[in-house]
C-alpha cells in the first residue's frame, strides 16, 4: 500500500501548471463513442479516472492510441461491444456517461452502476427521467442499468434538481435524437460547456450550454474531431488553497480565471491575496487566515468539490467559520481526519462549524475520498511535523502528478510503499 508522507510548515513558492479537467474529460471520452471516425483529444489529464475510462473504451473494442502523455487518439469505429461491466464502472462516477453515449450511438446499452466518492446516496433518477423522455426504456437489474430505444425522439425535459451528471448523460443521448430536445434547469458547470463545445466540434447542434436551458437539434451523423479539454477548475482551486495554507506565493497557471471567480472571492474574504491574469492567478498569503462563511452551490456558486479544501484552510482561521454544504447530504465525513490533526470542527447535517485553532499538528490520516484527500494534503502542508496519508488511490483519481507539482513548489512530500 502506498502512502504520501509530508513534512509540513514550508511556504509554497513558484509556478504550478494546471492539467485538463477531470470532470470534462470523463464526459468527453465517452462522448467519442458517438463519432463515426477517430478523434484526437488533447489536454487529457493523466489520472486514474482516465485510465479507467480508457480501459472501458478498450473493453468495448475502441482503439485508443496515446500520442503524448496528455493526447489520445480514440477510434470508436472498432467498437464491437456495448456492455460495460461492474469491474470497470465501480472505480469512478463518470463511467455512467457511457449510458448516454452508447444509447445515442447504438440504441441500447448495459452499463453497471457507477462508483465514485461516497457522499451517501447518489441517485440517478434524473438521468433515467431524461433518457425515458427521449423514448428509451430504462431498467436496473442486478446493479446493471439497461437502456434501450428503437429510436430516440427529441423531447422537453425539466430536471427536478440541478444535476451535472443528468445534464451530461441526457445531452450525450439527445445529440442524435430525432428533432429538438430542450433541457431545462440544467447544470452550468464549465465541464457542461466543454462537453457541448466538443460535441459541436463533431457536428452536433447544441446551444445554451452554460445557461439554465440547453437546446439540442438532433443530427444524423457526428464526425471526427480534434479537441482540447479545458483546465481543471478544481485542481486549480486546490493549488490556490494549498498556496494560501502554509503561507506562500504561487502562480497557478494554465487556467481560465473566470471559472475560478467564486474560489478567488472566497480566498480574498479569508485574507488571501489573489491577482488575476489572462491565463493565471497569483495567490499570496502574508497575514492570518480570516474566518469566513462558505456555502457550496451549483455553478457559478462555490463548488462543492472545493469544500473539504477550504475547510482545511479555515481550520486555522482567526475565528469561527460556518461551512454549509448545498449539494450533497453527507460530505463532511472527512472532518474526522482533520480533527485527528487538532482541528475543532462540529458537524450537524449539512453544516460544519469550524472554530479556528492556532495550528494543526501532524498525524497519520486517511484520504477518505478524492477532495477529502486533497484537504488532508493541504492540512499536512500547514503542520510543522510529519504526516502520513493513507488510501491515496482516491487522490490519484483526480490529481495528475500531485507529488511532483507540490515538490516543485517547495513542499517536502514523497510517496512511499508501506
Ligand atoms: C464525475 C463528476 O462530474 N462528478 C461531479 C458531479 O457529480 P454528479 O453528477 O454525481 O452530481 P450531481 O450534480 O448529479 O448531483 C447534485 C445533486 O443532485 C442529486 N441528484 C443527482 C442526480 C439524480 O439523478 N438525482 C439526484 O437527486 C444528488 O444527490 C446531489 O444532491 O457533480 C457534483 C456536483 O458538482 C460534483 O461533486 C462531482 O465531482
Ligand atoms: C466527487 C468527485 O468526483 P466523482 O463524482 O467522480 O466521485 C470530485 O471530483 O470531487
Amino acid at each position: 500500500m502506498e502512502k504520501i508522507v509530508i513534512r509540513g510548515g514550508k511556504p509554497l513558492m513558484g509556478d504550478v501548471n494546471i492539467s485538463g479537467a477531470k470532470n470534462a474529460a470523463v464526459a468527453i471520452l465517452p462522448g467519442v463513442v458517438l463519432a463515426e471516425g477517430p478523434c484526437i483529444i488533447e489536454n487529457v489529464p493523466a489520472i486514474s479516472d482516465i485510465a479507467t475510462t480508457v480501459a472501458i473504451l478498450q473493453s468495448m473494442g475502441a482503439t485508443v492510441t496515446p500520442i503524448t502523455k496528455n493526447t489520445l487518439q480514440i477510434d470508436p469505429t472498432t467498437i464491437n461491444c456495448t456492455d460495460v461491466p461492474h469491474e470497470l464502472t465501480k472505480y469512478m462516477r463518470g463511467s455512467y456517461y457511457f449510458i448516454g453515449s452508447i444509447l445515442g450511438r447504438y440504441g441500447e446499452a448495459r452499463v453497471a452502476l457507477p462508483g465514485g466518492c461516497n457522499f451517501g446516496v447518489r441517485p440517478i433518477d434524473q438521468h433515467l427521467k431524461g433518457l425515458e423522455a427521449l423514448g428509451a426504456q430504462a431498467t436496473i437489474n442486478d446493479d446493471v442499468i439497461h437502456v434501450k430505444a428503437d429510436r430516440l425522439i427529441g423531447a422537453h425535459v425539466y430536471f427536478d434538481i440541478v444535476s451535472v451528471g443528468a445534464t451530461i448523460n441526457v445531452m450525450l443521448a439527445a445529440v442524435k435524437a430525432q428533432g429538438v430536445t430542450i433541457l431545462e434547469n440544467v447544470a452550468k458547470e464549465p465541464h457542461i460547456v466543454d462537453l457541448a463545445n466538443f460535441l459541436n466540434s463533431m457536428g452536433a447542434d447544441i446551444r445554451g450550454a452554460g445557461t439554465d436551458v440547453i437546446k439540442i437539434h438532433g443530427v444524423e451523423h457526428l464526425g471526427q474531431t480534434e479537441y482540447g479539454i479545458i483546465p481543471d477548475q478544481i485542481e486549480a482551486g486546490t493549488y490556490m488553497v494549498a498556496a494560501a495554507a502554509p503561507g506562500g506565493d504561487v502562480l497557478v497557471s494554465g487556467v481560465i480565471p473566470k471559472h475560478l471567480e467564486s474560489i478567488t472571492a472566497t480566498l480574498q474574504k479569508a485574507g488571501v491575496q489573489v491577482t488575476e491574469y489572462d491565463e493565471a492567478v497569483r495567490v499570496k498569503r502574508e497575514g492570518p487566515v480570516c474566518k469566513c462563511n462558505v456555502k457550496t452551490l451549483p455553478h457559478p456558486g462555490f463548488p462543492t468539490d472545493m469544500q473539504p479544501q477550504i475547510t482545511a484552510l479555515l481550520s486555522v482561521a482567526d475565528g469561527t467559520s460556518i461551512i454549509t454544504e448545498g449539494v450533497w447530504d453527507n460530505r463532511f465525513a472527512y472532518t474526522e481526519q482533520l480533527r485527528k490533526m487538532g482541528a475543532d470542527i462540529q458537524v450537524d447535517g449539512r453544516v460544519a462549524v469550524v472554530s479556528g485553532v492556532p495550528a494543526l499538528h501532524a498525524a497519520a490520516i486517511q484520504a477518505v475520498d478524492l477532495r477529502a484527500g486533497a484537504a488532508v494534503v493541504i492540512a499536512a502542508l500547514m503542520t510543522e511535523g510529519t504526516s502520513e496519508i493513507s488510501d491515496i488511490r482516491h487522490i490519484e483519481r483526480g490529481y495528475e502528478e500531485i507529488i511532483s507539482k507540490l515538490r516543485d513548489l517547495g513542499a517536502d512530500i514523497k510517496k512511499v510503499e508501506e
